[in-house]
């Protein structure tokens, strides 16, 4: 490929403006596009096909894109084509297993290449060689993994060094968690950075897959309770509770803890109300539920006890936990998609991921269910779910040594802060689902 990448990439400005939206994630998503500005952008092989690297901004975002270049792209990959450069067609790289295959050869060497860095562990040796395949879900980043080995997730927005989630995977590897998959390799620049390499759990389950099996069991089942049905979950919940409990005495002992006194606790209650304002703005069918939210917000206001907070995960739900042969490991310490970096880098509470998880179990009970379900189905799923939230409390609990639900107003108002967040993230990302904390609101 001869032309220039800067070049190549600019003028595929208008390609990439339709193609954007499509991507699940793109985030500005429903909105009219702006120009598409090229930051940077290098080749990272030059054959045919051939892999550019571009840092793109829309609208004040910037997006990381691996674009390949082919005469004569493969019917499997006709799909992904965004446009074209010349005779050739451009696509989006990360489809290719091909192109993704170079970049392990990348990382398994060191490479410095065109002002990135592909760097591994401290005592990590990459296997080469191995088959490379996007993973199926949609999700933030996309996700390549190759063989059974090894994970590589690209960041689509790269943010500025230090990466939170590699630098939690690193902090509790360091103290031998078996919580968290092990670290492989980073890829950066000296601003940016791209990619984090992770040991692959060849073997493990998605909570939010098994959690939803479990629902789906029961509700088929109409007249038995969820701790009759076969895929009853709860044991699960409270090893997951177990886990999440695990993972915060780690990220303490190693990162450290503070107390604050109450009046930091006011800083958070304007941060939630914030929040609602700027969410009842876009969803206007939120408004219903401010008075409640509000006045639970507020009860935060007459506590009086200092609350300890450190680094948690930070966006946690079943989503975001594997089931391995050998207990319950956290993936994905980003923080919440939307919040800014150095919002997601500040110590919290660790009711935090705590509610976020509790919401979790309560989105699985109701997300199988439709907009008009019966009373019966209704019952059953708002057992299955208080059923696996104590359980995940009492697991927490065990560990912890203190019932998370013991700070029940802290607990309420973190609940409900989350759902307000869910009620924005589905109407900008799937619409069909703000149903699902809608309705939970309305059932509080
Ligand atoms: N270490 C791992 N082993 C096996 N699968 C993983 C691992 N890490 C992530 N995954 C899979 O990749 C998916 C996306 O990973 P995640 O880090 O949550 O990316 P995103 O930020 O795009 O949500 C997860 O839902 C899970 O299925
Ligand atoms: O996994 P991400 O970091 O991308 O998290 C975002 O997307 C999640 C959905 O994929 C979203 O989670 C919501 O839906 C889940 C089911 O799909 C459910 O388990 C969660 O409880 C619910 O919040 C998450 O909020 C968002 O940040």
């Amino acid at each position: 490929m001869s032309t220039r990448p800067l070049h190549a990439v600019e003028s595929l400005a208008d390609d990439l403006r339709a193609w954007l939206p499509g991507q699940r994630w793109f985030a500005a998503k429903g909105t009219e596009l702006g120009e598409v500005l090229i930051e940077r952008a290098v080749m990272l092989t030059d054959d045919d096909p051939a892999l550019l690297h571009a840092v793109i901004d829309v609208d004040g975002e910037r997006y990381q894109l691996l674009i390949g270049v082919r005469d004569d792209p493969p019917e499997h990959l006709a799909h992904t084509v965004i446009g074209k450069l010349g005779e050739s067609y451009a696509y989006d790289a990360t489809q290719d297993g091909e192109l993704m295959g170079r970049l392990l050869d990348l990382m398994a060497i060191g490479a410095d290449q065109g002002g990135i860095h592909w760097t591994t562990e401290p005592d990590v040796e990459l296997v080469t060689g191995l088959r490379a395949r996007p993973i199926g879900v949609e999700q933030s980043n996309t996700s390549i993994v190759f063989g059974y080995h090894y994970i590589l997730k690209l960041f689509r927005r790269p943010g500025p060094r230090p990466n939170r989630d590699v630098e939690l995977h690193r902090a509790l590897h360091r103290v031998g968690s078996a919580q968290v998959a092990e670290p492989m390799a980073v890829i950066e620049d000296d601003e940016l950075v791209y990619g984090f390499a992770q040991r692959y759990l060849a073997d493990a389950a998605e909570g939010w897959a098994t959690a939803t099996a479990s629902v789906r069991d029961l509700l088929a089942e109409g007249d038995l309770h969820a701790g009759e049905v076969g895929g009853d979950f709860a044991g699960e919940s409270f090893r997951l509770g177990m886990a999440v409990a695990q993972v915060h005495a780690d990220l303490a002992a190693t990162l450290g803890t503070e107390l604050v006194s109450p009046d930091r606790l006011t800083e958070a209650v304007e941060v939630m109300h914030g929040r609602l304002d700027a969410v009842t703005a876009e969803v206007p069918e939120l408004a219903e539920f401010e008075p409640m939210l509000r006045a639970a917000f507020d009860e935060v206001r007459h506590l009086r006890e200092s609350q300890p907070i450190q680094q948690i995960h930070g966006d946690l739900h079943l989503g975001q936990v594997l089931r391995t042969a050998t207990g319950w490991v956290l993936i994905d310490f980003e923080g919440e998609p939307a919040a800014l970096a150095t919002d997601r880098a500040k110590t919290r509470s660790p009711l935090r991921d705590v509610a976020g998880m509790l919401r979790s179990f309560d989105y699985a009970a109701f997300a199988l269910l439709g907009a008009d379900d019966d009373h019966q189905r209704t019952t059953r799923a708002t057992e299955w779910s208080d059923r696996n939230r104590a359980s995940f409390c009492e697991g927490y609990a065990s560990v912890a040594g203190a019932d998370p639900r013991d700070q029940a107003v802290l607990l309420r108002a973190f609940e409900l802060d989350k759902a307000v967040y869910e009620v924005a993230y589905e109407h900008r990302n799937r619409p069909d689902w703000v149903r699902v904390p809608l309705t939970a609101l309305r059932r509080t």
